[in-house]
C-alpha cells in the first residue's frame, strides 16, 4: 500500500532518529525549492501531490514565506495538517487555513518552550536593569568600564514586574522572578485562577503600563496585538521603565521605542525579537542601553530536542489518528 507523504519544511537539528522513525508510517519528502517562487511552482507541478502532513520550522519562512492564501491555493489538496515547530505561529494565517476547503489544520509547540524562553527573559531583565551592556561593550574595546563609567544599575529586589500575556512563558517567568524578589502583576485577556497566576495580581492594561518598573512582553503576535505597545502606551509608563521583549518584535513599535529610549523615558531595554528579523532597527543597535540577543529564546540543545519531538508527535498523530495533539486554539474545534 502507498504510504501517505510527509513534507519537511526546514531542518530537524537534533531529533533525527525520531523523525526517521516516521518512515514506518509515511514517505518522508523534502521540497527542492529554495525560495517562495520556486516552492509555488513545485506545488503547482504536482510533485508534492499526496502530501498529507507538513512539518515546518520558523526558519523555513526563508523558503516558503508566509503560509497565506496564495500558498493555500497551490498546496496539494491532500495536505490536511501542518505541524509548526514553535509556540508562536504568526507566520501562518490560521484563519485562511481554517477556511480552506479542506481546512489545513495547524498545531504549534506550547509548554516545551517555557523554560528556555523564560530563562532568556530573566537574562534580559537582569541585564537591562543593571545595564550591563554598556560596560560589556567598553570592556571589549579595552576601556574597562568605560570613561566615564556607566551610571549605577538597579536591583530587581522590591521592583514591580508587569507581565503582558500570562501564558506558559509568562507564568514560568513569574515563578523565576519571585526568587529575585520582584512583585509580579499581569494583564491577560482574562484573569487567571489564583493557582494559575501563582499569586500575581491581575490588573488592567493601563495599570500595568502605569505601575510596572519592568514590563515583559509575553503575548502572541496577531492583528490585535501588533504594536500593542506604541507611543501612547510608552508615554503611560513610568519614567525609567525597563522593557523586555521575548514575544515577537512587532508587538512593540520599534520606531516609538527608539524615540522613548532617546528621550530617556525608557531607561533600558532587553530584546530577543525584532520587527523585521534578521534586520535590527539602527536606533536600537547604536544605543548602548539596549541589550540585544538574536532570537535565541529556545536556542538550547535540550529545548530544541523537546520541541522537535513534540512537533514530530503532532505529525505522527495526524497520520495515525487523523488528529493533531496540540492544535492551535483557533483550530481546536475543527478536528
Ligand atoms: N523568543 C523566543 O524564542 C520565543 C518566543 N515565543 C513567543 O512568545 C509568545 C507567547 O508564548 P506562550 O507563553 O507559549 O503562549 P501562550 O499562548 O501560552 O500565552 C500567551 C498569553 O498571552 C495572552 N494574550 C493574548 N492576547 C493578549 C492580549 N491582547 N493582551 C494580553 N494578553 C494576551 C493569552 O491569553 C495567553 O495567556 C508566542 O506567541 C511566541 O510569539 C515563544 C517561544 C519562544
Ligand atoms: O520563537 C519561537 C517560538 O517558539 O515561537
Amino acid at each position: 500500500m502507498t504510504k501517505p507523504k510527509v513534507l519537511l519544511l526546514g531542518e530537524i537539528a537534533i531529533a533525527k532518529d525520531t523523525w526517521n522513525s516516521l518512515s514506518d508510517i509515511a514517505e518522508l519528502i523534502e521540497p527542492k525549492a529554495s525560495n517562495r517562487a520556486e516552492f509555488i511552482e513545485e506545488c503547482k507541478s504536482g510533485e508534492l501531490d499526496g502530501v498529507v502532513a507538513g512539518y515546518r520550522t520558523f526558519g523555513s519562512f526563508a523558503v516558503t514565506g508566509m503560509f497565506d492564501q496564495e500558498l493555500l491555493e497551490v498546496l496539494p489538496k491532500s495536505m490536511k495538517f501542518l505541524a509548526h515547530n514553535g509556540a508562536g505561529y504568526d507566520q501562518i494565517d490560521v484563519h485562511a487555513c481554517a477556511e480552506r476547503d479542506p481546512p489545513l489544520l495547524v498545531s504549534n509547540v506550547p509548554t516545551a518552550v517555557d523554560d528556555s524562553t523564560a530563562d532568556t527573559a530573566v537574562f534580559l531583565i537582569i541585564g537591562a536593569l543593571r545595564n550591563f551592556n554598556t560596560s560589556m561593550l567598553a570592556l571589549r574595546e579595552g576601556k574597562w568600564r568605560g570613561n566615564p563609567p556607566p551610571p549605577l544599575g538597579h536591583d530587581p529586589q522590591g521592583k514591580v514586574l508587569g507581565i503582558l500575556g500570562m501564558g506558559g512563558i509568562g507564568r514560568n517567568l513569574k515563578a523565576k522572578m519571585d526568587v529575585f524578589g520582584m512583585t509580579t502583576i499581569y494583564h491577560n485577556r482574562k484573569p487567571l485562577s489564583e493557582e494559575m497566576s501563582g499569586g500575581a495580581k491581575y490588573v488592567s492594561f493601563d495599570e500595568l503600563l502605569e505601575t510596572s518598573d519592568v514590563i515583559s512582553l509575553n503575548l502572541p503576535l496577531n492583528k490585535n496585538t501588533r504594536h500593542i505597545i506604541s507611543t501612547k502606551e510608552l508615554q503611560k509608563m513610568k519614567k525609567g521603565v525597563v522593557i523586555v521583549n521575548t514575544a515577537r518584535g512587532a508587538v512593540l513599535d520599534e520606531d516609538a521605542l527608539v524615540k522613548a529610549l532617546d528621550s530617556g523615558h525608557v531607561l533600558s531595554v532587553g530584546l530577543d525579537v525584532y520587527e523585521e528579523e534578521p534586520k535590527v532597527h539602527p536606533g536600537l543597535v547604536r544605543n548602548p542601553n539596549v541589550l540585544l540577543v538574536p532570537h535565541m529564546g529556545t536556542w538550547s540543545v535540550e529545548t530544541q530536542d523537546k520541541m522537535e519531538k513534540f512537533c514530530i508527535g503532532n505529525v505522527r498523530s495526524a497520520i495515525e489518528k487523523g488528529k493533531l495533539n496540540s492544535p492551535v486554539p483557533e483550530h481546536a474545534s475543527l478536528q
